[in-house]
């Protein structure tokens, strides 16, 4: 029983670490989000309650468990928030499990244990193994008084005790660890992979496929969606005359004014070569046509300087469409009337803006 306890132990406990990893698609620690911290938090005292239900029967002492793993986890890794509402758990869960004086004693010791740990997660923030062995041997200290308070002065026993429950947690707190390790390395790769996916790798800006995307979703939005298609003005000159690095640098450079002229849930996507585009949400006709001269005064009036300190002039052309007022236009409508724009600045001397509405083209020089 003794043995069998301990492999339920244990495998209750790696399992739910596992679950509770995959509700963050961040690796677990204090930067996910306050509603991920209260998630982790509760499914953490869920996982305490069942890791008390499975307890370690053992001849001489009263039945051992896990349950304060979680809670070192949380408040190693997550924080005191997460710390916290996995403490309160343990203490109701120790109330209902068994409602008895012994019972009360330990929920109370746990309330003290979660409320030390709490307040040490807030203040400590040394490595996580610092964190792990300073909270467990804290963590320990208060389990190990608490069975002398309920089970009476018996030296040896307590020592026993000690050593068991000690060894207990260095191996579990060894093997969570390692599996939070495992899974926070397998979680970036994942991260890392799809910001490739999704980026474009020379300029960082969301890539053509980010654009389909987006495109084939812009009908959602309905009123007021702005596209807006950028080309550079004869860019092949730039790479002929100044070589492949200067072109790459003046992309570069592009995208960050791109990006400056634009405000948080706008979105900027490098959709070719020397082409960019921006999806503007909810965003009025005449802000639109201005973020558009903006952005073509503001590339015209730039010093682009090459690696060997020579100035160029670079110009863009920009052409603007937007499903207007009705929203009654959709994605592809917009694309053909922005392409459409944009052949008509370039048409029409380059480094300016057009707006297409409809039928018509408005014209506007810069
Ligand atoms: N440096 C650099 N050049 C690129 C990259 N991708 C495409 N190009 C170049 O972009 C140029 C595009 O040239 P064109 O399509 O002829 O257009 P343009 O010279 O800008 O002329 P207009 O658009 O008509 O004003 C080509 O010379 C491509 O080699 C890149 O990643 N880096």
């Amino acid at each position: 029983m003794f043995f069998e306890g301990i492999i339920i132990n244990i495998s209750v406990l790696i399992a739910g670490f596992y679950f509770i990893s995959k509700l963050s698609r961040l690796p677990l620690d204090s930067r996910i989000p306050v509603g991920k911290k209260i998630q982790i938090g509760f499914f953490n005292g869920l996982l305490c309650f069942l890791l008390m239900k499975f307890s370690i029967s053992t001849i001489d002492y009263p039945p051992i468990d896990l349950r304060h793993i979680p809670l070192l986890i949380a408040a190693c890794y997550v924080g005191p928030l997460a710390a916290l509402i996995t403490a309160i758990i343990i203490s109701i869960s120790c109330i209902i499990i068994s409602f008895t004086e012994t019972g009360t004693i330990v929920a109370i010791n746990y309330c003290i244990i979660g409320l030390v740990l709490t307040v040490c997660s807030y203040y400590i923030r040394r490595s996580i193994r610092y964190r792990a062995i300073l909270f467990s041997i804290i963590t320990l200290s208060f389990i190990v008084i608490g069975y002398a308070y309920s089970t009476g002065p018996n030296l040896v026993k307590f020592g026993e005790f000690t050593l068991l429950i000690a060894l207990f947690t260095a191996v579990s707190m060894y093997l969570a660890m390692m599996l939070l390790k495992d899974l926070k390395r397998k979680k970036l790769e994942i991260l890392t992979y799809q910001g490739q996916a999704q980026h474009d790798f020379l300029t960082s800006l969301l890539n053509k496929r980010m654009f389909d995307r987006a495109i084939r979703h812009i009908n959602q939005y309905k009123e007021n969606t702005v596209l807006m298609l950028i080309d550079i003005d004869y860019f092949k000159k730039v790479n002929d005359i100044y070589g492949h690095d200067a072109g790459d640098l003046v992309l570069k450079e592009i995208a960050s004014i791109l990006n400056a002229h634009t405000a948080y849930g706008q979105k900027v996507f490098r959709i070719g070569g020397e082409e960019f585009s921006v999806i503007l949400i909810d965003c009025p006709a005449p802000l639109a046509k201005k973020i558009g001269e903006d952005i073509c005064r503001e590339v015209a009036n730039h010093p682009f300087i090459l690696s060997n300190g020579t100035r160029i002039r670079i110009t863009i052309s920009i052409g603007i469409s937007s499903s207007g007022q009705d929203g009654d236009k959709n994605s592809l409508s917009l694309f053909r009337l922005a392409d459409r724009a944009l052949y008509q600045a370039k048409s029409d001397g380059r480094n300016r803006v057009f707006y297409a509405s409809d039928e018509t083209v408005h014209h506007q020089t810069v």
